[in-house]
């Protein structure tokens, strides 16, 4: 990508480029043309992510390490022995022990928030999640409330576990590869490994792995978007002719991502997945129990703000994807349905939160479409990247329907069937990982449990549905 020119946006720096990670200030956030979008690796950082956190902030590492080291078993776990419950009693324990640690020294650097949101967003998931079913609600204590919301308002990200904490920013490289001082590593496909595990099975590793691999396949098609763009800011017959080309070249980067998702099969056992792995990922708007979520003293930094929602990660916040249904104008048929139905609290108590010392987090029934409440889940400058694709002044869905060029509508076409299978891929492995599981747990004669199993299936069926009808017949004009 050396082609590129200096100001074009991928050429542009990423937020803490050339800077120390500690003790400069962080020039991204007034960097607007800043998409943290690098030319070899796309989202995910071309360097690795901190593995560990200043010793200002080493309690909140060693409390992580000690969960990692506890064998931690979700509260609704089968089969959960006295021994589990033990175990996790201790750990919260000291967690609700530890000092309530200041977040200023963090904002001097991206680096070092990200990191604080991934400990601290892992270290609320354990403790929600193993808090007994039998608690009334989930209370989570100061010296994780405090920082962790102080932290996700600086990066703008809800205080919850999010794709960057488990794909974006969690992985590492399995064998050092060779130091150039002239051209540095970038993460290849096969030498990754994760940092951050709830389970320490190479199932959850491979299930984060299969998204970082896609993210990183995926930077071709990012590359072809852009020179699609600039053909497209040219406009003649020889530009059409090659975006004709580029969008073939699409149809199978995006093939390529297909054969990757489906390979996450080779890694991860579906049952694995359901029973161990996903319990740990659920948000409060998805709690077991439909229990409300207190963030204990908020109340102490009144800056604080109520986050509205917290759905648990999902690569539905994958900005690759979002990137592909932006740029070929599928994002207003797959990003306007299905919002995905959320299970109601189970108190009524409606926002805002009483003034009390309390803070809690109440799911609400969402109010916006799944995918676009998504992008609140995606770090700040990725998502100013999708609202600059979607402000593209030439799109190119409006430049094939309004052009009677056959072979490009073809090209077009065979992009958005590109897409299409890539999402058949998808509801194969939802049906296998999700559906068939709980469909499994809820028994023959049928209960309530399957219930999510069968919104997510339909949900990810809609979309791909929306995104088969988007393509273009002879004669569609905008
Ligand atoms: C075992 C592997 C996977 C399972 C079980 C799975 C499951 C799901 C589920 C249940 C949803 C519905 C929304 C939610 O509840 O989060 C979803 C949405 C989504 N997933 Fe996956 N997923 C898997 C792998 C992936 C991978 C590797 C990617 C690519 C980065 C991906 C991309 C998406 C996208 C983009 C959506 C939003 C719907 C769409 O745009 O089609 N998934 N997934």
């Amino acid at each position: 990508m050396n082609f590129l020119p200096p100001d074009h946006f991928l050429s542009l720096p990423r937020p803490d480029h050339g800077f120390p990670v500690v003790g400069m200030p962080d020039t991204s956030t007034v960097a607007a043309h800043d998409f943290d979008v690098d030319p070899r690796t796309g989202f995910m950082p071309p360097q690795p992510p901190l593995t560990r956190l200043p010793a200002e902030w080493e309690p909140w590492e060693a409390a992580l390490d000690e969960a990692l080291a506890s064998d931690l078993q979700v509260a609704s776990k089968e089969g959960l022995t006295d021994a589990d419950v033990v175990r996790a009693e201790r750990w919260r324990a000291c967690v609700g022990e530890l000092p309530v640690l200041s977040t200023d020294g963090l904002s001097t650097s991206e680096f070092l928030l990200r990191r604080a949101h991934h400990v601290l967003a892992w270290i609320m998931h354990f403790y929600a999640h193993t808090t007994p079913l039998s608690a009334p609600e989930v209370r989570i204590p100061p010296p994780v409330t405090l920082p962790l919301l102080q932290v996700s308002a600086q990066l703008q990200l809800p205080p919850v576990l999010t794709y960057s904490d488990d794909v974006l920013y969690n992985w590492a490289f399995r064998t050092p590869p060779q130091s150039d001082a002239f051209r540095p590593p970038v993460p290849a496909l096969d030498n990754l490994r994760c940092l951050t595990l709830f389970t320490g099975t190479r199932d959850e590793e491979e299930f984060y792995l299969a998204s970082a691999r896609i993210e990183l396949r995926g930077v071709h098609a990012l590359g072809l978007m852009r020179a699609m763009m600039d053909e497209a800011f040219v406009g003649d017959a020889t530009a059409l002719r090659r975006i004709t080309a580029l969008l073939h070249d699409l149809a199978r980067v995006i093939g390529d991502l297909k054969t990757i998702l489906g390979a996450v099969r080779e890694g991860c056992d579906p049952q694995v997945f359901y029973d161990e792995i996903r319990p740990w990922f659920k948000g409060a708007d998805s709690d077991p129990q439909k229990r409300r979520w207190i963030f204990e003293g908020m109340e102490r930094d009144p800056s604080l703000k109520y986050p509205p929602e917290l759905s648990g990660p999902s690569a539905g916040q994958s900005s690759l994807i979002h990137a592909l249904d932006v740029f070929l104008g599928v994002d207003r048929y797959s990003h306007t349905n299905f919002p995905l139905t959320r299970p109601k609290p189970k108190t009524a108590t409606p926002h805002p939160p009483a003034p009390t010392a309390s803070f809690s987090s109440v799911p609400s029934p969402p109010a916006v479409p799944f995918l676009v409440r998504m992008q609140s889940y995606m770090p700040r400058h990725h998502r100013a990247f999708l609202r600059h694709l979607s402000s593209n002044p030439r799109p190119l869905r409006a430049l094939v329907e309004n052009s009677d060029n056959v072979t490009l509508r073809e090209a077009y076409n065979a992009a958005l069937t590109a897409l299409k299978e890539f999402r058949d891929m998808h509801v194969r492995i939802v049906a296998l990982y999700i559906l068939g599981p709980s469909r499994k747990a809820a028994g023959p004669a049928g209960s309530t449990v399957g219930t999510g199993g069968t919104d997510a299936f339909k949900f990810v069926q809609g979309v791909r549905d929306q995104t088969a009808g988007a393509r273009l017949r002879e004669g569609d004009e905008s």
